[in-house]
């Protein structure tokens, strides 16, 4: 692996004029500027004082200094504001670049931890690493300022400057101490805070449970427990933070009390004049802010590099250059159309052949030697018990999952990157749970595609949601809802239908296509979706309906086909089928009495 600072180096080069430009005005002038200031006191305080035989008129003094007052804001509202923008596209950059990597990984092997802390990942790992890069070129400008500054101070008077900034060195040195130790209290706090936070997050998500189990005082006590950690955390973070921002505000004044009492005591003899006091009292007040300001490099740095080895836990323990590399970001440019891929000749299915398909999943379970065909305009059914392995083999063969073996071949041609193969025009896919936004209905079917694009009227029809569309209160403009909340089961899985028949693609991939449909809804769609003998279907299925739709079934047993056939053949050989076909039956008997019950009551 690379070494972290050659990553922000990557950084600053992405837009080194902005950077140094910053970092400049930053560093060079906010820094350097009061040194001039100081220079100018002492000139104005020796006119006043007609110490110098050629000190200049008193007016250009002070207009010197209004001068550099107005310089200053001018220079931390430009810096300022370089810094925002550069913030926004480095930001941008890593963002951009961890979700190309995103993208280019099996879903299942994209996140290196759960949805949450990946979001946390991109939001504050990302800022630690992009505020080292903008803070790295501090040091260098106060150092900068300090030489100097020292050096003019030396200059005048070597001993007033030893004995005035030693002192202030060691509180500088004292108070560093203390934040270190604030820095481990101030973890301890955000430790204490999290465990608050997960309680109640267990609580409410089992407060019904913990009602049936008559657990309520139990774990009042451990609320009550671990929020008494948190309160005795927050108490030494706030105190010790207390503290240690006193003595930082104070070190500019502790500095002047230093340099009154070194010239009271030594001034007579080191002849120190008025406009020498008001440089060293002028030098020693900025020194003090700036050491104020400065240190935790170490602390810093190991924040970076740890937030930074997050990152590259994207690349999965490879990690890659790509973090860093120099793509365009589009935060003040137009962004490019999006281009959708036009169909070509080679896209149109004649037949898809899976050859000795394997996968399995850490502990073991999978599918194993798969080898089935499916034609152009046929409806194949894949079938089989609860945890057969169903979704397992609709997920590899598509490339959602990373295949252990096998070949897939699209009219006899290889297919050598599932994942990147199986998608529009090619395929379209609906997952057993559809994830929907909270956006209105069309735009959840279009999702990016141009309306222009698609025959909505069709799609609604084919998807059996035309009457379902009428009655809602802004038709395909009702917005559905965070989690689709304002949509029935049934509703959500013919919108995620809908989605994918936009596609217009040749393969359609359902993974449970009517579980949640009633029985009429269910053949309505089945019958249109058959309507067109173009449609090539593959279904993960156990619904006595959709079996009967089938032309082809794959009858899953462990993880491995146990037989393939028509329905009629198969319920005469297959026991696995026998089996499901008859439990289904049950359950559709029980649902049609429950049914017809409902209706008398009614
Ligand atoms: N992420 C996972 N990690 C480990 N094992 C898994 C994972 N997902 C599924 N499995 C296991 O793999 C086997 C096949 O699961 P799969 O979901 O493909 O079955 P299925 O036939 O689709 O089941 P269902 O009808 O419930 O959808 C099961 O034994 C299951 O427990």
């Amino acid at each position: 692996m690379r070494k972290p600072l050659w990553y922000i180096w990557q950084l600053i080069r992405y837009r080194p004029g902005l950077y140094f430009g910053s970092a400049l005005i930053n560093n060079g002038l906010y820094y350097l500027l009061p040194l001039i200031s100081g220079l100018m006191l002492q000139q104005l305080f020796d006119t006043l004082a007609q110490k110098t035989a050629n000190a200049g008129p008193i007016w250009i003094s002070l207009l010197v200094l209004t001068a550099i007052a107005v310089g200053r804001f001018g220079t931390v509202y430009i810096a300022n504001m370089w810094q925002a923008t550069q913030n926004f596209i480095f930001e941008a950059l890593l963002r951009k670049n961890i979700f190309v990597q995103l993208f280019r990984l099996p879903a299942v092997q994209a996140l290196p931890s759960s949805s949450g802390e990946a979001i946390t990942r991109l939001r504050d790992d990302i800022n630690w690493v992009i505020d080292f890069a903008r803070w790295i070129s501090d040091p260098i400008g106060q150092l900068i300022t300090v030489v100097i500054g020292l050096g003019i101070l030396l200059s005048t008077s070597p001993l007033i400057t030893v004995v005035t900034f030693l002192p202030l060195l060691v509180f500088f040195v004292l108070a560093k101490r203390l934040s270190a130790h604030l820095q481990k209290v101030r973890q301890a706090h955000q430790k204490a805070t999290g465990d608050v936070s997960q309680t109640l997050q267990d609580i409410f998500a089992a407060a019904p449970l913990l009602k049936v189990y008559g657990s309520e005082q139990a774990i009042a006590r451990h609320l009550q427990k671990v929020n008494d950690t948190r309160r005795k955390a927050l108490l030494q973070d706030t105190i010790l933070g207390q503290l240690l921002s006193t003595i930082v505000a104070q070190m500019s004044d502790i500095g002047v009390a230093l340099v009154l009492i070194a010239i009271a005591l030594l001034g007579p003899n080191e002849h120190i004049g008025i406009g020498d006091l008001a440089l060293f009292i002028s030098y020693m007040s900025w020194f003090s802010k700036i050491l104020g300001l400065s240190g935790g490099w170490t602390s810093r740095y190991a924040r970076m590099k740890v937030s930074l080895n997050r990152l590259l836990d994207f690349w999965q323990n490879k990690p890659d250059d790509t973090l860093v590399e120099h793509v365009p970001t589009y935060l003040q440019e137009e962004l490019p159309p999006c281009t959708y891929p036009a169909r070509q000749e080679t896209d149109r299915l004649e037949e898809l052949v899976v050859q000795d398909l394997s996968y399995h999943y850490a502990n073991g379970a999978g599918i194993e030697h798969i080898n089935f065909s499916v034609r152009r305009g046929s409806f194949t059914v894949i079938t089989g018990r609860v945890g057969a392995g169903k979704t397992t083999l609709l997920r590899s063969l598509l490339g959602l999952l990373p295949q252990d073996q096998g070949q897939l071949f699209w009219n006899g041609k290889r297919i050598e990157d599932p994942q990147s193969f199986f998608g529009p025009p090619r395929c379209a896919y609906t997952p057993q749970i559809p994830h929907l936004f909270s956006l209105s209905l069309k735009d959840n079917i279009l999702l990016g595609l141009p309306e222009t694009a698609v025959d909505m009227g069709k799609i609604l029809h084919d998807a059996v949601l035309e009457q379902d569309v009428i009655q809602f209160e802004r038709q395909i403009d009702t917005l559905i809802g965070a989690r689709a909340r304002n949509l029935s089961g049934g509703q959500l899985q013919r919108t995620a239908v809908a989605r994918m028949l936009a596609r217009d693609a040749e393969l359609l991939a359902l993974d449970d296509l009517s579980s949640s449909l009633d029985g009429a809804t269910e053949q309505l769609l089945l019958q249109r979706l058959r309507a067109n003998p173009d449609r090539t279907c593959l279904v993960v299925s156990h619904r006595p309906a959709v079996l009967r739709a089938a032309d082809t079934i794959i009858v899953l047993k462990q993880g491995t086909i146990d037989a393939i056939g028509t329905l009629d053949n198969l319920l005469q050989t297959n026991e696995e089928i026998q089996a499901i076909w008859a439990r289904e039956q049950e359950k559709e008997s029980i649902e049609f009495a429950t049914a017809q019950k409902q209706q008398e009551k009614d």
